[in-house]
């Protein structure tokens, strides 16, 4: 029926050849697409294939160098977000920009183009969130809200505007599968409504689950369309990579489970302001051989203990990060790397890589201090050679797509860059390797090259641990499962014993006193 009302039904966006080129990269090229009244259309394909740049445009952010957009039968020009919106185009940026310290409806207020009193806006936005099923308090302040939470707010500003079409940029990517299946059911009742929505996602299932029609880009050009019921996860990303995805292995540690590289033991430490989350004696062992993973909703103190264990934010008692077998506690990053750890924070732009800087000068700046020998010459000149024969090296291991020999961070797919910040840390071969969110926004293939990479670190002796809010994820990589709630965190269960539903029951606070240690004296 689904099929039957788009494939007949009227047409609202069309859009013919729209091209944009970056330098010698046509990041889009000549793009056809066309979306009816009441359709979901996904627009799918692997990092770096155009999709953000195609969005930008329809949304006024981008100018494109070819092609012709038609809004409603009639052709337009879109100069800026304003004249986007004016028209009824509306997109929720994967990226948040919300100021924490006001209220969600403050936020609503500076956000609209028209000037309407706050109590006003705090009506509407109740309205909204009435009638999509979107609960929220307008008075509540944003850094007291979770990441979904957080989101509402974006879809209620971006609604206020009555939009005919909605662009959603991986909208799922940091939502709990509880949030994520509430955002389901109000897509649904928008489309209902007769609006239409472009939903970019790398997560195909709910692709197949949610979208009537799929267009599917590779290299900036169109490869398919599709009806994504019709298809299987992995025909989708077939078409997305052009092969097959190859599946993760998880042999075993040719020299078994080893020594513990790295410990936590009573970590504490309070809220370094209002919004964050005090940690609260975490125990936790990595050994030499093993994958532990963290799940658990975010914003339970998962940044925290990131933080704490990279030496981000220091801690007063040394011995409550021990790597190696040495009290690191209160050392800083440099400190800690010396001594073999690696670290990939979630953040990729500004903590992860430094956005105007080269691929090589980011590999320079977070290099330097450790491996100084092989990159710095006689009276501390830098080896260029050095410097890009190893950037090259992770480039063409972790299969980084990019415009350009050398270019700046901030010029690659949010995925390709993941993928470099990724490599960069693989190419040192660290004994100890703590990533937060390995795969978020990275498409299927590169996700499972990121995940049998990390799979294969450990099995060649090192101790890897993953924080992930992707579950799906944790249970294809991990040996053992722990979760963090409220700042606490669970023992680990082993993944022979690992199921949704008892990980699910720890992330939503089951059993919230038992902390590892207890756990562990028990076992
Ligand atoms: N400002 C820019 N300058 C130069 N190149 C750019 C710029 N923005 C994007 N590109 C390049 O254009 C190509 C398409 O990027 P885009 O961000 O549209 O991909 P994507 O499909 O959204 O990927 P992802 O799934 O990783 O977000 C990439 O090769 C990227 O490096």
């Amino acid at each position: 029926m689904e099929a039957e009302r788009n494939a007949g039904g009227e047409r609202l966006l069309d859009v013919q050849g729209l091209t944009k080129i970056f330098g010698a990269l046509k990041a889009c090229d000549g793009i056809d697409l066309s979306i009816g009244k009441g359709e979901i259309h996904a627009l799918l394909g692997e990092n770096g294939a155009g999709k953000s740049t195609f969005v930008k445009m329809l949304f006024g952010a981008l100018e494109p160098a070819e092609g012709r957009i038609f809004w409603k039968g009639e052709p337009v020009d879109i100069a800026n977000p304003g004249a986007a919106r004016h028209l009824g185009i509306g997109m929720v940026f994967q990226h948040f920009s919300l100021f924490e310290a006001l209220t969600a409806a403050e936020n609503i207020m500076l956000s609209l183009d028209e000037k309407i009193p706050i109590m006003k806006v705090a009506e509407r936005a109740r309205e909204l969130s009435k009638t999509y099923g979107l609960p929220l308090d307008p008075f509540a302040h944003v850094g007291d809200l979770s990441v979904g939470e957080r989101q509402r707010i974006e879809i209620i500003r971006c609604l206020l505007q009555k939009p005919d079409l909605i662009i959603l940029d991986e909208p799922t990517s940091v939502l709990t599968p509880q949030e994520a299946d509430r955002l389901f059911e109000t897509l649904e009742t928008l489309r209902d409504e007769g609006k239409s929505i472009l939903y970019i996602s790398h997560r195909l299932e709910e692709v197949k689950r949610l979208c009537d029609r799929a267009t599917v880009l590779r290299h900036g050009k169109v490869v398919a369309h599709c009806d994504p019921r019709q298809e299987t996860a992995a025909s989708l990303a077939r078409m997305m990579v052009g092969d097959e995805v190859a599946a993760v292995r998880r042999l075993e540690a040719p020299g078994g489970i080893g020594e513990a590289l790295l410990e936590a033991r009573s970590l504490s430490r309070p809220a370094a302001n209002p919004f964050a989350v005090p940690l609260r004696e975490v125990d936790l062992t990595v050994r030499a051989g093993e994958v532990l993973g963290i799940a658990g909703v975010a914003g339970n103190g998962q940044g925290e203990l990131f933080e704490a264990l990279s030496g981000e934010i220091q801690q007063a008692d040394a011995a409550s990060v021990r790597i190696r077998g040495r009290d690191a506690g209160r050392m800083g990053i440099s400190g800690r790397r010396l001594l073999g750890a690696a670290f990939v924070p979630e953040e990729r732009l500004g903590h992860g890589a430094v956005p105007q800087m080269r691929l090589s000068e980011n590999l320079f700046l977070s290099r330097f201090k450790t491996d100084a020998r092989s990159l710095l010459g006689p009276l501390w000149t830098v080896r260029a050679g050095a410097l890009t024969k190893a950037a090259k090296r992770i480039v063409e291991m972790m299969d980084v797509r990019k415009s350009g020999e050398d270019p700046e961070a901030a010029a690659l797919s949010g995925g390709n860059l993941q993928k470099f910040i990724i490599g960069r840390e693989l190419d040192r071969q660290p004994s100890v390797m703590i990533v937060n969110q390995p795969t978020w926004g990275v498409d299927a293939g590169a996700a499972a090259r990121i995940r049998q990479a990390l799979i294969d670190l450990a099995r060649s002796g090192s101790a890897v641990l993953v924080i992930s809010q992707d579950l799906d994820e944790l249970f294809e990589m991990s040996d053992a499962i722990a979760v963090m709630h409220d700042g606490r965190l669970s023992a680990p269960v082993p993944i022979s014993e690992a199921t949704f539903e008892k990980i699910g029951l720890l992330m939503g606070g089951a059993m919230p006193e038992r902390h590892a240690s207890e756990a562990l004296e028990k076992a």
